[in-house]
């Protein structure tokens, strides 16, 4: 359990998340004992127990965007969306968006992969948290809050010329910091049901805070 971090400790529910988790042994490939939460979402009490979770640590933070990561984000992310009055954001895997996407690649722990988000899924101020089932490497996370920085990236660009332009006075002052740090949406926080070893004991992953539920299950304890 992560539960000295994530400030749940002794916490009844963690016990039942965890064993409510199935271990498959070498899938996708030789090797990766893989954390299947289909268990879990069958099991409604800590399926419940795990969005109320979240849920309770973000009411109260001024959240505004719900990010969730293809596919087994989106089975957490938007019913936390939903409840903290905040809007839902899919990120998603290449080629699956209709409209004009900005796109991050990354690598996994099985291969390499990409992810998308529309262009104007996020506007300036806002403050996200960004959700997925499961942190192994920490390489898809890193890859969505960057991916919620180009955004701001782009919008940053576009009104520096503006600036430039039109009022180059605010270019040599502190307003222009001020402005700067109110461009994009800020990743809050980046959350996760599991935490594979590699990240065990992280407390952030690229600076921003990492909160995580439980600690991967042992075969032995496998469903
Ligand atoms: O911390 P990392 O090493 O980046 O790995 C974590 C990611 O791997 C899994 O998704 P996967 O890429 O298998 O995609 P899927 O959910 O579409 O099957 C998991 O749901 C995370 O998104
Ligand atoms: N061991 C694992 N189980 C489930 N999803 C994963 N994504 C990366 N590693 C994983």
């Amino acid at each position: 359990m992560f539960a000295a971090e994530n400030g749940l400790k002794g916490d009844p529910r963690l016990q039942a998340i965890s064993e409510a988790i199935r271990v498959i042994p070498h899938f996708p490939k030789t090797g990766i004992m893989f954390q299947d939460i289909t268990t879990l979402l069958l099991n409604h009490k800590a399926f419940k127990d795990t969005v109320d979770i979240f849920i309770d640590r973000f009411r109260d933070m001024d959240i505004s965007v719900v990010a969730g990561i293809e596919a087994r984000g989106f089975m957490f992310g938007p019913s936390i969306a939903l409840a903290i009055g905040a809007k839902f954001v899919p990120l998603r895997k290449p080629r699956k968006l209709p409209g004009e996407v900005i796109s991050e690649a990354y690598e996994l722990e099985y291969g390499t992969d990409c992810l998308e988000m529309h262009v104007g899924a996020v506007v300036p101020g806002e403050r996200a948290v960004i959700i997925d089932d499961l942190v192994a490497t920490g390489g898809t996370l890193s890859a969505a809050t960057r991916l919620l920085g180009i955004a701001s990236l782009l919008f940053t660009v576009i009104f520096l010329f503006y600036l430039f332009f039109s009022v180059a006075r605010l270019a040599q002052t502190d307003l222009l910091t001020d402005f700067l740090e109110r461009m994009g949406a800020e990743v809050v926080e980046c959350a996760c049901v599991i935490g594979l070893p590699e990240v065990k004991g992280q407390r952030r992953l690229n600076g921003k805070p990492l909160y995580i539920l439980v600690e991967p299950r042992e075969i032995e304890h496998c469903c």
